[in-house]
């Protein structure tokens, strides 16, 4: 479960986030608003990329204030743009990367790169440069390197917007298909249909809170 407690954040003189208060334990979250209504920064509060400026932020109980780490480790993060995370020249490598970190064996490691190539079909291009992948194969491999370190929770900023219809039909079937707890920042609203929950921000509020045909439509409505 991750909690928000009277969070508020400011940019400079601008609040971005005002006075957030929720308890996020549903399986599928989306997230929607307009251009600059925070969703990007609410997202980054939920591994600690950030830490609010004023209230906590807990996930399993541990504040990403003062547990920033063990935080990191349970939230996994997938940005709009693979090229942000992709950090390695080979996909192979790039998977092993984070891996590493964690004090694996060597062994251990190979076997939870096969299992994510597997995953996604990206076995074929394990020697593959990782920057010369498709934009779709990027994405994927950019998941796969966040499942590799098996989070309970992914946040998603904005994952599909990069993509081509085929490749975004079928990152939304890798999300749907995916065990953990996902929270997804999106303008695509059909990604969205079939969440079990939505949060609509405006202004850095959350101004609807309910399940996606009812969140969708006050959002669309409000943006008409
Ligand atoms: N690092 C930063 N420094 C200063 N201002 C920032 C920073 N990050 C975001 N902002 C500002 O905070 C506000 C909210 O930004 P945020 O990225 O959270 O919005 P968003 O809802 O994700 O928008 P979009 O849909 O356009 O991606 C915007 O006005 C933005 O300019």
């Amino acid at each position: 479960m991750i909690q928000l407690h009277a969070v508020h954040h400011h940019f400079g003189e601008r609040p971005v986030l005002r006075g957030l208060e929720l308890t996020l334990s549903e399986r599928r979250i989306g997230v929607v608003g307009g251009n600059g209504s925070g969703k990007s920064t609410f997202a980054r509060l939920l591994n600690g990329l950030l830490v609010p400026e004023r209230g906590r932020v807990l996930v399993d109980g541990l504040d990403t204030r003062t547990h920033a780490r063990a935080v990191r480790r349970q939230v996994g993060f997938v940005f709009q743009n693979p090229d942000h995370q992709i950090v390695l020249p080979t996909v192979e490598e790039d998977l092993a990367f984070g891996l590493k970190n964690l004090k694996l064996s060597p062994a251990d490691i190979a076997e939870r790169v096969t299992t994510a190539l597997r995953r996604y079909d990206l076995e074929a291009l394990r020697h593959h440069p990782a920057h010369l992948l498709s934009g779709g194969q990027k994405q994927l491999l950019a998941l796969s390197g966040v499942l590799v370190m098996a989070p309970r929770y992914i946040v998603f900023d904005e994952p599909t917007t990069l993509l081509d219809l085929r490749n975004r039909r079928r990152f939304a079937q890798a999300i749907h298909e995916l065990p953990q707890t996902a929270i997804v920042v999106s303008h695509d609203l059909e990604l969205l249909r079939d969440f079990d929950r939505v949060l609509v921000f405006d202004e850095g509020r959350i101004v609807h809170d309910d399940v996606p045909a009812t969140a969708l439509e006050a959002y669309v409505r409000s943006m008409a």
